[in-house]
């Protein structure tokens, strides 16, 4: 029940010091140097860092999609996120045609109960609406506790909403202080391209990249967020890769719009030609938005540094390379889009950001857990370490180097796209509300000890979250 966090360097968006916490019922109670309680387990965190526990604002668990089913489920991908340092996720609630918006949320708390390992909460994706399920939207939210909604402009055969749907989602956001997600690609033209490219005999993972142009997410980029200006809302744009994503955001905060953007570890890191490669191993890299060209990764760090992109979700959506992935062995556009990153999104951006000097450790804690905390109404109960937060900490070892591997990751796909990978860095000890998840590199979680959050709308206002 209680704990001292002993020796460690706290390290959170604005401040690095040295000072024990001690923890009590699940909450951070005391902040200071040197602490004694007689009763507290001792937990020596001497040369790490302590930090906020992640928070993984894009993972999609066991989601059916592209006529599969993701590999990791509720237990291997909250594992796995747990190992890598992450503490509550935010995965993506799926509705589908007319069905009862409510029944979707009761499908997805099924799916996460006695499974989650972490905290949790979901986004509510909107597909198209209905009288009824326009009707039923904002109270949903609210019964809830969900701030977020998510719009697809992508997936013209599976999830794109029309723009229609789109601003009626806005409109509806804005009046319950939501903030809409969406991804942002035009699926209406990508889908013309895709059976173009089919058409001139083209099968190869690489067309996957090649019929998903930069200038057709620039184009829905700018899009929504010209639609979510007119409906007053707040915008999310989630899994941006591009200059021409990431230059229509910029312009759009520098007039003063309530604009957020996340980009994730693949688009920092890894780059097109991935796809390219000899065979079908370029498969174990098509998710989309598809990775770009190498030169469009200093626009997205340089945005990053400026706060004009603030998080870094995973895009968790993992497919086997020897299962799920070999339906498109003979079409590229059958390849299940989607790759493994719950478990590295933390070690990536810490040791291709931190240790690079690209960017600082406050700017990687509030990359990885507090923007997402600010933006998605988890704030200051997570995000942070402060006196009454959730004790949700990731004591990080930033000597330590460790190959990335398949053979030695948690999720539950036979492949990693940082196979090889040297990383500096490893959270060594990880507690969710004061009880440890991994310790010494170990799971001791219990599956099913996540809870459910439920998040507060509250009216939106620049002042509070504005980044
Ligand atoms: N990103 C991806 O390819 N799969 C997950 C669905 C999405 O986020 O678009
Ligand atoms: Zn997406
Ligand atoms: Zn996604």
């Amino acid at each position: 029940m209680k704990k001292i966090i002993k020796g460690g360097l706290i390290a959170t968006a604005s401040d690095v010091y040295e000072a024990d916490i001690f923890i009590e019922n699940g909450k951070i109670v005391q902040i200071g140097k040197d602490l004694t309680i007689l009763d507290a387990e001792i937990v020596d965190a001497t040369g790490k860092y302590v930090m906020p526990g992640g928070i993984d604002p894009h993972t999609h668990l066991d989601m059916p999609f592209n006529n599969t089913v993701t590999d990791d489920d509720w237990k291997s991908g909250t594992i796995a996120a747990a190992f890598g340092g992450t503490t509550t996720i935010l995965d993506f609630c799926l509705t589908a045609g007319e069905e009862k918006l409510s029944t979707a949320v009761e499908k997805w708390h099924a799916k996460a109960k006695g499974k989650s390992a972490i905290d949790y909460g979901f986004h509510l994706m909107i597909g198209d609406l209905t009288p009824e399920t326009e009707a039923e939207l904002p109270v949903l939210l609210e019964q809830q506790g969900i701030t977020s909604v998510k719009v697809f402009m992508a997936y013209a055969k599976e999830f794109q909403a029309t723009d229609r749907t789109l601003f009626k989602a806005f409109k509806i956001a804005k009046d319950v202080g939501a903030v809409v997600m969406v991804h942002c690609e035009n699926g209406s033209v990508i889908d013309e391209l895709v059976e173009e490219a089919k058409r001139a005999g083209h099968t190869e993972p690489i067309y996957h990249a090649l019929t998903r142009p930069v200038e057709l997410e620039g184009e829905a980029t700018k899009r929504a967020i010209e639609l979510a200006h007119i409906a007053g809302a707040k915008l999310y744009v989630v899994h941006v890769t591009c200059k021409e994503a990431v230059d229509e955001i910029i312009a759009a905060r520098e007039k003063g719009y309530d604009v957020y953007g996340e980009t994730c570890p693949p688009y920092l890191t890894l780059d097109q030609s991935a796809l390219a490669q000899p065979g079908f191993e370029g498969a174990k890299y098509v998710w989309s938005p598809p990775l770009r060209p190498k030169y469009h990764q200093e626009h997205l760090w340089n945005a990053l540094k400026a706060k004009q992109l603030q998080t870094i979700g995973s895009d968790q959506c993992s497919f086997s390379f020897n299962g799920k992935k070999q339906l498109g062995l003979n079409d590229f556009s059958k390849i299940p889009n989607g790759g493994p990153f719950i478990e590295d999104r933390f070690s990536i951006l810490y040791s291709e950001g931190v240790t690079t000097g690209k960017i600082s450790i406050n700017e990687f804690v509030d990359m990885v857990s507090t923007s997402a905390a600010k933006i998605f109404g988890l704030y200051p109960q997570k995000g942070t370490i402060a006196i009454d937060s959730d004790a949700d900490i990731v004591i990080f070892d930033p000597q330590v180097k460790r190959e990335i591997s398949a053979k030695t990751h948690h999720m539950n796909v036979d492949y990693n796209p940082y196979e090889g990978w040297e990383v500096t860095g490893e959270p060594i000890s990880v507690l969710v509300r004061g009880e440890y998840v991994i310790k010494d590199k170990e799971f001791v979680g219990v599956l099913g000890s996540g809870q459910y959050l439920k998040r507060g709308l509250k009216p939106a206002t620049a002042e509070t979250i504005k980044i």
